[in-house]
């Protein structure tokens, strides 16, 4: 594995991360505040320091691409600006891999809360399916807060925002009867994702509320379509 400090940290929160994601929404502690065709979207009202940081999860069943395809574009800083509404600005500060990344990203403000920014490495990776052999590899892309020495510590400007975010994706072939090629119709991939958000500075809670439960299913919607969009017609990438 590549010797670079945060090497540990990544391995480890993204194997937790993907457990996490894996537990699915079950246990009663999840509430659904969204739905939209296939996409079901959860939250769990939690607060530190008065803060609210709703734990989310959304599930989603997304036809006509891959896990692998999914992910890519979620990690991919080159395409973030094509579907990502909320984004003012966004660097690289260090490419650790080419599938790990540390980011610094400035958010649009999203009245009532003052403009935030959020300072996070990035990796996407391919975990063998230890449980069924025929179902395909799973693929996770996980976001979490980093400190990093080139990012500026905004005294007294803008709130840094903490996150942990995963993009889970187990994708499924159900191969023509007729013994045919696999085309992108017979591809399904089921989708988790999760995010805590610690909005970093004081966001009254209600407001909040109404700004996660407008722009998590937006922007799910969005991410998901983009893909798809991107996808239709090109080469399968499995
Ligand atoms: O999945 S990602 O890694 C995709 C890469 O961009 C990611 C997702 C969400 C955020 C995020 C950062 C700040 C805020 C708030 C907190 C107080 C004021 C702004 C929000 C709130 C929840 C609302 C929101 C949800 C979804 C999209 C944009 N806005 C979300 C950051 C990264």
């Amino acid at each position: 594995a590549p010797a670079h400090p945060l090497w540990p940290e990544i391995e480890r929160v993204t194997l937790e991360q993907l457990q996490y994601a894996r537990l699915g929404v079950e246990g009663g502690v999840w509430q659904l505040f969204a739905e939209d065709g296939e996409m079901k979207m959860y939250k769990r009202e939690e607060e530190v320091d008065g803060l609210a940081v709703d734990p989310l999860k959304a599930v989603h069943t997304v036809k006509g691409v891959t896990g692998r395809e999914m992910t890519h574009y979620f990690f991919s800083p080159d395409v973030r600006f094509e579907w990502e509404t909320t984004l003012e600005q966004m660097k690289v500060l260090e490419t650790i891999a080419d599938d790990t990344l540390v980011i610094l990203q400035i958010h649009k403000r999203v009245w009532p809360a003052s403009q935030r920014d959020a300072l996070f490495w990035s990796h996407v990776r391919r975990v063998p399916n230890d449980t069924d052999r025929d179902a395909q590899d799973i693929w996770i892309a996980c976001n979490h807060s980093t400190e990093h020495h080139e990012a500026p510590s905004n005294e007294g400007k803008m709130v840094r925002v903490s996150l942990t975010v995963c993009l889970v994706c187990q994708t499924s072939i159900e191969p023509p009867a007729d013994g045919g090629p696999v085309t992108r119709d017979h591809l399904t991939c089921k989708i988790t994702y999760c995010s805590v958000v610690n909005p970093g500075g004081w966001v009254p809670t209600s407001a909040l509320r109404a700004v996660y439960k407008r722009e998590y299913p937006k922007f799910l919607k969005r991410f998901t379509q983009y893909v798809k969009d991107r996808c239709d017609k090109q080469p399968i990438l499995f």
